[in-house]
């Protein structure tokens, strides 16, 4: 188990901009005194009540730093330390500079059948590394893929964001509703037992919005998405995978099965021809 420093993080770091926020947390960029390295300093708000709705439990932050602490990928974000303060924890972490996926896919609308491999292997790498180790990362989206540098190697990746992420542990039944709609299993909305095939089902959604720009199960609002995700309704309008090859919808169809024992792991997807044949 990590320590959870009790020392004032600013004592060790000089905190700097923002550079991203969710419900309970603020990530910003910050400098190691000692050897002027840079580094993501994400501050999550500690619950401060078992009744309060405001916060992140200890347990749930102790979990993200146990699964963070416990994984070492090429392709997963490294935690370097963690500081304890009151009212906050602060995770140390190492800075990926070069953005999100989901902006360097905005900015060419789809990519290539070839470039899209080039970053599902890396996703499929991290993820078959946590999935081998029973760890659900129940979050996977574009936004959470992060470019590690784009000067250096434009295609490197890494996933970030393990505040969901879930140890699944054998024969105990999972349930729990979060995720971003677009994202999420039907098994998430139908609030069933949940597990490793969830983030399958995620990156069926990911890798269709690659080679696309477009969601397949966004709707105009919440509950029409939901609704479309638990009717798996969707589709390859040819507006927009005219020229993609058969093995690639294939690809994505073996994600997007409704029975999550059905559905290709992410270990066996390692092997399908779309991804082999690259
Ligand atoms: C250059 C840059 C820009 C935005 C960043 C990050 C880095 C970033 C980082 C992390 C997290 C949890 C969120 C982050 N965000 C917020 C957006 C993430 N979807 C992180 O753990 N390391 C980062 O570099």
């Amino acid at each position: 188990m990590v320590q959870f420093r009790q020392d004032n993080v600013e004592d060790f770091y000089d905190i700097t901009e923002e550079i991203g926020s969710g419900q309970f947390a603020v990530v910003r960029k910050c400098v190691e005194k000692a050897t002027n390295k840079v580094f993501a300093a994400k501050f999550i708000k500690k619950r401060r009540a078992r009744s309060s709705r405001r916060g992140v439990t200890k347990e749930d932050i102790e979990r993200e730093v146990n699964i963070l602490s416990n994984v070492e990928h090429d392709n997963i974000l490294n935690l370097y330390e963690v500081f304890e303060s009151n009212s906050e924890v602060v995770l140390v972490l190492e800075m990926v500079a070069g953005g999100e996926l989901f902006d360097f896919l905005a900015e060419r609308e789809c990519l290539s059948e070839a470039e899209a491999i080039v970053f599902l292997n890396q996703i499929l790498s991290g993820m078959d590394y946590l999935h081998d180790r029973n760890i659900a990362h129940f979050d996977l989206k574009p936004e959470n893929i992060m470019l590690y540098n784009k000067c250096e190697d434009p295609h490197r990746i890494k996933l970030i964001d393990f505040g969901l992420a879930h140890q699944i542990e054998p024969g105990k039944e999972y349930k729990n509703m979060h995720g971003t709609p677009e994202f999420v299993a039907p098994e998430i909305i139908a609030f069933e037992s949940i597990g490793l095939p969830a983030d399958c089902w995620s990156i069926g959604v990911i890798t269709y919005i690659l080679l696309s720009g477009c969601s397949p199960f966004l709707g105009d609002d919440k509950s029409e998405t939901f609704e479309n995700i638990t009717r798996v309704d969707y589709d390859f309008d040819d507006e927009y995978f005219d020229g993609t090859s058969d093995l690639a919808k294939d690809f994505i169809q073996q994600f997007l099965i409704r029975d999550p024992r059905k559905r290709l792991t992410v270990k066996d997807s390692l092997s399908h021809p779309w991804i082999k044949g690259a």
